[in-house]
């Protein structure tokens, strides 16, 4: 799906973060625009889940801003605030699902609080959608009623979706979406991404550290290292890159993989 560029969902601005005595960014400028996937590459201690917690909201930079549909998050009043959060869903990296609720209910809930202000919404109806959002992601009648302490890590992650999409957010954020997952289901896990991207048409912002595992969904990368975005792009941009941390997400045990894939993406 091509993004249409100039029209961002999330725009960060000579955003610079410092932690105690130590700058963790500096000076980060990024667009996300809407219909694109774009996904945040670092390495471990690298700042992206700082960066995930601004865009959220949840944490201050020291300078600089972020406007999340407009919305600067940290200067938005409390109202504000909720508005555009109603417009995002997030799928968390362990998948923060209450583990006293089913999967059943732990997708109904997004719903249920919506019901307390949209009284159109009776329970049927709720439980009806939170059948058909487990359905979408392959999780049917004998999964729902199981507690997540009883289902796999890819059901989880799974299920954290289902809940995420249930208000068809307009911009999906997910924090190291396939960490847990083995090769073959981390593979199904994005070709299912794929999938409900068709359907729910949202904008997405991925954080993680496995570019190869992400080529098939990322239409751009933004590259995190030594506090800057050392490049941003596509695969075949980044390529073209001579940053050594950008040499090393190539490198070695994918590289020639990846290669291939771009070689014939160039064809
Ligand atoms: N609350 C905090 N207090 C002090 N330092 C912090 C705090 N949160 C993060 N940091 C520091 O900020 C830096 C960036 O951390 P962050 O968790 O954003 O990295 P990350 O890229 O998400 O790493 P990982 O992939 O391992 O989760 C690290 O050096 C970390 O120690």
């Amino acid at each position: 799906m091509a993004a249409e560029h100039g029209n961002a969902v999330i725009r960060i601005e000579h955003l610079s973060t410092r932690i105690g005595d130590s700058w963790i960014h500096h000076d980060l400028n990024l667009e996300v625009c809407r219909g694109e996937i774009l996904a945040i590459m670092g390495g471990s201690g690298g700042g992206k889940s700082v960066l995930l917690h601004q865009i959220m909201g949840l944490l201050r930079p020291t300078e600089g801003r972020i406007r999340v549909m407009d919305t600067d998050v940290h200067r938005a009043s409390p109202a504000e605030l909720r508005r555009v959060r109603r417009k995002w869903g997030i799928v968390f990296q362990t998948g923060a699902l209450f583990s006293t609720l089913s999967l059943l209910d732990n997708v109904a809930f997004p719903l249920r609080e919506m019901a307390r202000y949209r009284s159109s919404l009776d329970e049927g109806t709720i439980r009806d959608l939170a059948w058909l959002a487990l359905a979408n992601v392959s999780l049917g009648p004998q999964d729902g009623l199981k507690k997540p302490g009883a289902i796999s890590e890819g059901m989880v992650k799974r299920t954290a979706l289902a809940r995420a999409l249930i208000l068809e957010p307009e911009l999906l954020i997910l924090d190291e979406p396939i960490t847990g997952l083995d090769p073959v289901l981390s593979g199904e896990f994005i070709a299912l991404l794929n999938d409900l991207r068709e359907e729910y048409n949202f904008t997405g912002l991925v954080v993680s550290h496995n570019m190869n595992a992400l080529a098939n969904f990322a239409d751009r990368f933004a590259v995190l290292a030594d506090g800057g975005f050392k490049g941003i792009g596509t695969l075949e941009e980044l390529a073209a890159i001579e940053h050594p941390f950008i040499r090393g997400l190539f490198a070695p045990t994918s590289g020639q993989e990846r290669m291939f894939r771009l070689s014939h993406r160039a064809e």
